[in-house]
């Protein structure tokens, strides 16, 4: 038996605004942040490690979510957690009625919950050798069910339901795992688009992208519009017209002023627009795909929870589902989601631009194909070139697809010293100028 002796938390932070990598319209100078989780264990060589992505100082209010959360995991046993991992996951959201009121599961206190809970995945995946994927992808339909929470999705999407459908794609998930093992998982670049970024650097990143293979590029837009038309048009020159070029607005047009702009950059033929308008907007979601069809709509990196996914899909809102990771309450929710959108006909396309989504959402896109959608058609994981040096197992990418990770984990642990230097606000990395 494996006992969860003590949690501990940490303030981690990038000086990424230095540099203006991760910016866009609505957040113009980014530092990439980590409240980083750790849940010791009575065997000194077992830990989970987890994080919560923030930017600066929204870490100060999610560790002290972590902090409060702590005691509900800490003095648990691994095998009491894992062996009813739905009931905990409920536990860890609604059993402090207290901190429930803060969310339900939304803002700072859920984003605590994910460091937690990933945390938890990745001791579960440690401790059975496997990385988290293939944990997964190991588990029966019936066992992988049990660990998922359908209370407030059960109209759209019943526990039978989510069983038939894994049960269906069960026979050929050892073909689908072959697969990824060969060739990867599809992914698209975002690093060569960030809106601070210098038109000259926007086209040297771009390049430089096309030569490593990279087939699917995103930029942002949203600030000033004959500007993003200036690095759209830089762009198609240099990707050409067959490639895929995908635009990210974060949020900063209001309904009418998404579809008048997008209007006028339907001439750099966008695949989509990410986040066109608030994220708590759904109807407003529904009513811009509506009228700029083709182009797609996707959303999800604020998409807080369950339920707020399941409307999206029902209201025929969105075209690409972009679940993040460390947003909704960690991984067993993220499942629920697969489950729904698989359901719906909608691809997944995982949100990863911040610090160690990358690394997290390659388990997610990976366990999606193999067990839940069993498709690639219409989707491409997103990746960001920043920060990967600082995880002891960071993602390998070769000629534009994710390949598949094979440590034990979660893929999240950062390396100690990369913990100790961006410790903020002690760290050495915020004592430079
Ligand atoms: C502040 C961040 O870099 C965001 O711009 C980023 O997550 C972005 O929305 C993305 O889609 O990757
Ligand atoms: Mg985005």
């Amino acid at each position: 038996m494996t006992t969860i002796s003590r949690l501990s938390v940490q303030d981690i932070r990038f000086p990424t605004s230095r540099s203006l990598d991760g910016s866009d319209a609505m957040n113009a100078a980014p530092d990439y942040s980590a409240t980083y989780v750790v849940l010791h264990t009575d065997d000194a060589r077992l830990e989970g490690h987890g994080l919560t992505f923030t930017i600066g100082r929204g870490n100060e209010i999610c560790v002290k979510a972590v902090e409060s959360l702590a005691y509900l995991v800490e003095g648990a046993s691994l095998e009491e957690i894992t062996s009813n991992m739905g009931e905990f996951w409920r536990h860890l959201t609604s059993s402090d009625s207290q901190l429930r009121w803060i969310g339900p599961d939304k803002g700072a206190i859920h984003l605590a919950t994910a460091a937690i809970v990933n945390a938890i995945w990745d001791l579960w995946a440690k401790s059975e050798k496997k990385p988290v994927w293939k944990l997964l992808a190991d588990m029966s339909p019936e066992a992988l069910v049990s660990c998922l929470d359908f209370r407030f999705v059960s109209d759209a999407l019943t526990p039978q339901e989510a069983l038939a459908m894994l049960k269906r794609n069960a026979a050929a998930k050892a073909q689908r795992e072959q697969e990824m093992r060969e060739h990867g998982y599809p992914g698209y670049t975002t690093s060569a688009g960030w809106l601070g970024y210098p038109d000259d650097k926007v086209r040297k990143l771009a390049r430089e992208a096309l030569a490593e293979g990279w087939t699917h590029f995103k930029q942002k837009v949203g600030g000033n519009l004959e500007e993003d038309r200036r690095r759209a048009q830089i762009l198609r020159e240099e990707i050409g017209w067959e490639r895929p070029l995908m635009m990210d607005a974060n949020q900063v047009w209001d309904v009418d002023e998404a579809i008048a702009n997008m209007r006028v950059l339907a001439e750099f033929d966008p695949l989509w627009i990410e986040e066109p308008t608030s994220p708590d907007d759904i109807l407003g979601h529904a009513e811009i795909r509506r009228r700029l069809a083709p182009i797609g709509v996707a959303t999800g990196e604020h998409c807080h929870n369950r339920v707020m996914f399941k409307q999206l899909l029902q209201a025929g809102a969105i075209d690409y589902c972009q679940v993040d990771a460390a947003r909704l309450g960690g991984l067993n929710e993220v499942i629920v989601v697969l489950l729904m959108a698989a359901k719906y006909g909608v691809p997944v396309c995982p949100h990863a631009g911040g610090v160690g989504l990358c690394e997290y959402v390659q388990h997610v896109s990976i366990f999606d194909y193999i067990a839940v959608s069993g498709s690639l058609e219409g989707r491409v994981l997103e990746y960001v070139d920043h920060l990967h040096e600082h995880f002891v197992d960071p993602v390998v990418v070769r000629n534009g697809r994710y390949q598949v990770p094979t440590a034990p984990g979660y893929s999240i642990t950062m390396h100690p010293d990369s913990l100790a230097r961006h410790a903020y606000p002690g760290g050495a990395a915020w004592q430079e100028p």
